[in-house]
């Protein structure tokens, strides 16, 4: 029995128009495992929504198979979709009503306890301000009400598309928080996003995909690889550039003075040696931003054709 709460396999979305047929989703092979946040991150276009919605029962494949909880879907949806809880398109909520009362009519709806909306609004920081009305909600409060309202049945999985968008950066540290604790609290969470720097902060893993195909996937450590390079902080950086290139280290162009290496000693060793007293030998990793770029450089807005 596979532990992956998410799979898929060749799984494949055309769209078909006068103008011919559009790839949306290419042969995609995506292994979620259980808990933490995994990142579904991808240029836009590259077919992140419509890989959720076929998962979800909204889209038909085109071909491929897929697997929420080991069970076959969209076949056998009924059986797992009590325990998933997604935030898709914009949910609609009543604007005159407080999200407390928002959240109390979802849950008599769905049969889910009064507890559960206290729950839910605690769990996304809402206390407080939960009883004021939805229209008067910044964005983020709204997008945290959207949460709050997928948590009134305490789903296993959360699948959330592209959840800060068109948030400011104080809303998207709201969401980003939430999630984070949602993922710790061990909940699985499938969070896409194009907004790199963002995800790094709340990943565990992450898949990366590009024009519908899979570029990349595994643990955010694993894809950002180890350090190779080093910040150089040094009174006189032209000197230290001279001692270091003098002694062979291989050096990045650009304003801070980088070094290439895996012997950090050997650098200090050689500026020492010349007299050149460091006061700073920092490893700078790629970030998250940096290996996507990479990974998905040449890659046009749209579906492969
Ligand atoms: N109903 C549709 N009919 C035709 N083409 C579609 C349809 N839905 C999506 N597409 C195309 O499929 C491709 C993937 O779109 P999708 O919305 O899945 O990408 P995305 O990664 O979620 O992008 P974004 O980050 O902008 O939301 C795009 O080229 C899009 O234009």
């Amino acid at each position: 029995m596979s532990d992956l709460v998410i799979e898929t396999s060749g799984l494949r979305k055309e769209f078909r128009s006068r103008r011919g047929v559009r790839i949306a989703v290419h042969d995609l092979d995506l292994a979620v495992p259980a808990g933490g946040v995994h990142g579904f991150l991808g240029p836009n276009g590259s077919g992140k929504t419509t890989t959720i919605r076929m998962l979800l029962g909204l889209a038909h494949a085109t071909a491929g198979t897929m697997r929420l909880f080991g069970e076959p879907v969209p076949r056998r949806l009924p059986a797992v979709i009590d325990r998933i809880g997604a935030v898709v398109e914009n949910p609609k909520f009543a604007p005159h009503f407080t999200g407390r009362q928002n959240l109390t009519l979802l849950a008599r709806t769905i049969g889910a306890s009064a507890d559960r909306v206290e729950e839910a609004v605690a769990t996304v920081g809402l206390t407080g301000r939960d009883g004021d009305r939805y229209k008067s909600y910044s964005l983020g409060m709204k997008q945290r009400l959207a949460i709050a309202a997928t948590l009134l049945k305490r789903p296993a999985l959360l699948i959330l598309d592209e959840p800060t968008n068109g948030l400011d950066p104080a809303g998207i540290r709201e969401i980003r928080d939430t999630i984070r604790q949602l993922g710790e609290s061990g909940v699985t969470v499938l969070l896409s996003s194009h907004i790199l720097a963002e995800v790094q902060q709340v990943c565990t893993s992450a898949t990366i995909i590009g024009n519908g195909r899979l570029l990349a996937s595994g643990r955010v450590e694993d894809l950002l690889g180890t350090s190779t390079a080093y910040r150089v902080g040094v009174p006189d950086p032209a000197a230290a550039r001279a001692v270091l290139d003098g002694a062979g280290f291989t050096l990045r162009d650009g304003s801070d003075l980088l070094v290439e290496t895996d012997r950090p000693a050997a650098v200090t060793e050689a500026l020492g040696n010349a007299g050149v007293w460091l006061c700073e030998l920092t490893p700078v990793r790629p970030d998250l931003e940096t290996v996507f770029l990479e990974l998905t450089a040449g890659d046009q807005l749209g579906g492969a054709a």
